[in-house]
């Protein structure tokens, strides 16, 4: 089936949204649905770039490269998929670039300018978590770099989650939030599955 949906799966460190993110796909592919998936940082060469820094860059360069790499991926990746048809779920996008670099001390003025132009998806699926369970999810699997080390932080990357899911909201896009402190991941994927079923019959009726 070719309906072309743009889905951005956002929400801070250990929540789980690659899980849903694979999930999903597997889902929505089997009901015949051409989907790509995709994340980022991109595998883009700015996307690598922006990865291999996290740890050493000032907030400033991070913000201005992840904002980059989300111009060049939506160019390069995400455009071509949704023009061909397809749905496309990203793990991590806007809402990641408005919270990530605040938490460097970033201006948040200056990053809603810096991602201004930056294509707003349909579906923005806003996952969050009690503070401890994410913990002990990011424990369980493992920390990758430094942001995801630093507890003190945690509460202001969900608060901040929050604000970016209203600044899209704003935007245009149907925000759906998912606390999954309570919920499998079996869970959340049907929750998540569900409203990108609504978004996907509304567009199918529109282009009836
Ligand atoms: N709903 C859930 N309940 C319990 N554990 C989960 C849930 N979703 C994901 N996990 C686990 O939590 C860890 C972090 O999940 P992950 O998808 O990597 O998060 P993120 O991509 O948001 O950083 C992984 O070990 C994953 O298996
Ligand atoms: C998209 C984006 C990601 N990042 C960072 C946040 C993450 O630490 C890292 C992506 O790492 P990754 O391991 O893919 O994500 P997660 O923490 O969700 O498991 O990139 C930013 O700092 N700014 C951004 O705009």
């Amino acid at each position: 089936m070719s309906t072309a949906l743009f889905i951005a799966i956002d929400g801070p460190s250990g929540v789980g949204k690659s899980t849903l993110t694979r999930a999903l796909t597997v889902r929505l592919g089997e009901e015949g649905y051409t989907v790509h998936r995709t994340a980022e940082p991109s595998d883009g060469p700015i996307g690598s770039l922006a990865r291999g820094m996290t740890n050493t860059a000032d907030g400033l360069t991070l913000a201005c490269l992840y904002a980059a790499d989300r111009y060049h991926h939506l160019a390069h990746e995400i455009a071509p998929r949704l023009a061909a048809g397809a749905v496309v779920i990203t793990d991590r996008y806007v809402a990641s670039g408005l919270v990530m670099q605040r938490l460097d001390g970033v201006d948040p003025t200056f990053l809603s300018m810096l991602n201004e132009h930056a294509q707003t998806p349909d579906v923005l699926l806003a996952l969050t978590a009690d503070d401890d369970v994410i913990r002990r999810r990011l424990t369980r699997r493992g920390t990758h770099n430094r942001y995801q080390d630093q507890h003190t932080s945690s509460r202001d990357e969900a608060t901040w989650h929050r604000e970016a899911a209203d600044h899209l909201a704003a935007a245009g896009a149907v925000v759906h939030g998912i606390d999954t402190t309570h919920l499998t991941a079996d869970a959340v994927t049907a929750l998540a599955h569900q409203h990108v079923r609504d978004a996907l019959t509304s567009k199918e009726g529109q282009a009836a």
